[in-house]
């Protein structure tokens, strides 16, 4: 399995996706097609997502942000092919800085890999899309997931103890 996240302009981790427009009326799902091609010149002929690809909706009443997530799956020649059109997309560079294919494993040390990735810093709730993704596709068992979510959270506990340190 591979699966596929941004380099985003804010230095963030995050999926190709955005706000919708406030003119015309649109669906969240036309919205979201709009955004893919957009940010990584996505083939809607053949790789449109539909609304019954959505995975989570997430209300955030701080931001009065309402965000959908869907995951489209493909085959991996597919894949490769969406990678490479990314360079072509109108927003790279400037929105989509790069595409990145999530490390799935996790490293006999028990940190590198999944766990090292998801100490990354996320665009709004990316972290946890992400891990619904892979359980959502059976890319890993919920287990799996736990674990390395809970070596995450070491690292995390890790670094902010070197920080103490050097203070
Ligand atoms: O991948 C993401 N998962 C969840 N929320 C996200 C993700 N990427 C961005 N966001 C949040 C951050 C912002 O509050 C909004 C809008 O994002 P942005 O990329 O700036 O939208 P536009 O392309 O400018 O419309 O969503």
């Amino acid at each position: 399995f591979s699966l596929q996240m941004q380099s985003r302009f804010d230095g963030n981790m995050g999926f190709p996706g955005g706000l919708m427009d406030k003119g015309p009326q649109e669906t969240p799902v036309e919205a979201l097609n709009r955004e893919l091609v957009e940010e990584i010149n996505l083939d809607l002929s053949r790789f449109a997502c539909q609304q019954e690809d959505i995975l989570l909706t997430h209300v955030n009443h701080s931001k009065k942000l309402v965000t959908y997530f869907y995951a489209k799956e493909v085959n991996l020649v597919e894949f490769s092919e969406i990678e490479k059109a990314v360079l072509d997309s109108e927003e790279w560079g400037t929105e989509t800085f790069g595409v990145l294919r999530v490390p799935l494993f996790t490293m006999s040390d028990g940190y590198r890999g999944f766990p090292v990735f998801l100490a990354n810093k996320f665009a709004g709730n990316a972290r946890i899309q992400l891990l619904k993704a892979i359980t959502a596709k059976n890319i890993l068992s919920e287990d799996e997931v736990n674990t390395a979510y809970r070596k995450y959270l070491e690292l995390q506990q890790k670094t902010e103890d070197i920080y103490r340190f050097d203070d």
